[in-house]
């Protein structure tokens, strides 16, 4: 996906003695072609991985855009990242709205997915997709995503049909935590792996441009990945997905406590934040910061 074919995008840069900040891949001053739904169905033809991370903010979208990443989802994760909240069911589109705003401010290339919250598309197709319009209208999102399989299969038609991709999320779902009865891997046995691939071909009939599956065991989520013709983007859910999503405040080694099994950590940003806490402090109490260097003179 980094590499569209040459027909859709412009030629690849020419290497740049000049790093950025991050040390990005694509030193091109040229805007970078945006990441469009065509792409991900491309990826699935041609074997390459998606990529997707959440993101809250503008800071940290402008980092995952300009290294690369496919897709950010302004997640209701959210609530546990941002807010403070123990679960995602609190979560309000009004609490969403200008994070989402934000994170579209930030990418040139990353297509952006708002995440619709607990309460936000449930009752029915026209709340659905009155919420749906608003992620894209007010907050400029590229797709919405929204949890269920066969349940929401209706919502999600509704929503597509108005022109706006959408992502659909299944196997475990966070918003239902509590119907579920817990943090419960999905997909298990002959019975959950009819109802995944059951779930996995609604919201493909339902006109999904691909599918988040969530805590799903390796084997059953990459027969729904054989299955069905949308790409299949995995959160802990397995090697054979057509892509991996993490929420990147685990992935970055930002969030406290304990972070799912499925979560590789690429960084250790909490404890590289903590240490310049402690310094600055030190520095503070010390006298060693201001030094000269950071003072105005009389001019
Ligand atoms: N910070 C964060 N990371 C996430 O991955 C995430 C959120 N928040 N909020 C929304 C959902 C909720 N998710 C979760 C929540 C809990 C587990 C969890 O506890 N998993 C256990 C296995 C289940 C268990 O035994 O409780 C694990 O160790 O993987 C996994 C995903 C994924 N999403
Ligand atoms: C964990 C992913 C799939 C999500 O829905 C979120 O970050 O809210
Ligand atoms: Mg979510």
């Amino acid at each position: 996906m980094d590499k569209p074919a040459a027909a859709e995008t412009e030629a690849p840069a020419a290497p740049s003695e000049e790093a950025t900040a991050y040390g990005a891949a694509d030193q091109s001053k040229k805007p970078r072609a945006r990441i469009r739904v065509r792409h991900f169905a491309r990826a699935k033809r041609e074997s390459i991985r998606i990529t997707g991370l959440t993101s809250y903010d503008y800071l940290s979208a402008k980092i995952f855009d300009d290294a690369g990443i496919d897709f950010l989802l302004v997640g209701d994760s959210a609530g546990n990242t941002v807010f403070g909240y123990d679960t995602t069911l609190p979560v309000t589109v009004e609490e969403l709205m200008p994070l989402t705003a934000a994170v579209a401010r930030a990418a040139e290339r990353a297509l952006v997915v708002a995440d619709m919250p607990f309460g936000s598309y449930e009752a029915g197709s026209q709340e659905a997709l009155h919420n749906a319009t608003r992620f894209m209208k007010e907050a400029g999102a590229h797709a919405v995503k929204l949890e269920g399989g066969e349940r929401v299969a209706k919502q999600i038609r509704r929503i597509v049909d108005a022109g706006i991709p959408v992502l659909a999320h299944i196997g475990y779902t966070p918003q239902s935590e509590h119907g579920l009865g817990g943090h419960v891997i999905q997909g298990r046995g002959g019975e959950g792996l009819e109802q995944l691939l059951r779930d996995a071909r609604a919201v493909e009939e339902a006109g999904a441009f691909a599918v988040v599956i969530e805590m799903v065991p390796s084997d059953a989520a990459a027969a729904v990945t054989r299955e069905v013709g949308i790409p299949t983007i995995s959160v802990g859910a397995g090697p054979e997905c057509d892509g991996q999503l993490l929420v990147w405040t685990d992935w970055a080694g930002f969030s406290t406590g304990r972070t799912p099994r499925f979560v590789k950590q690429y960084a250790q940003i909490g404890q590289t934040l903590r240490d310049a806490a402690v310094e600055f402090q030190n520095d503070v109490r010390s006298g060693a910061y201001p030094a000269p260097e950071h003072e105005y003179d009389q001019g």
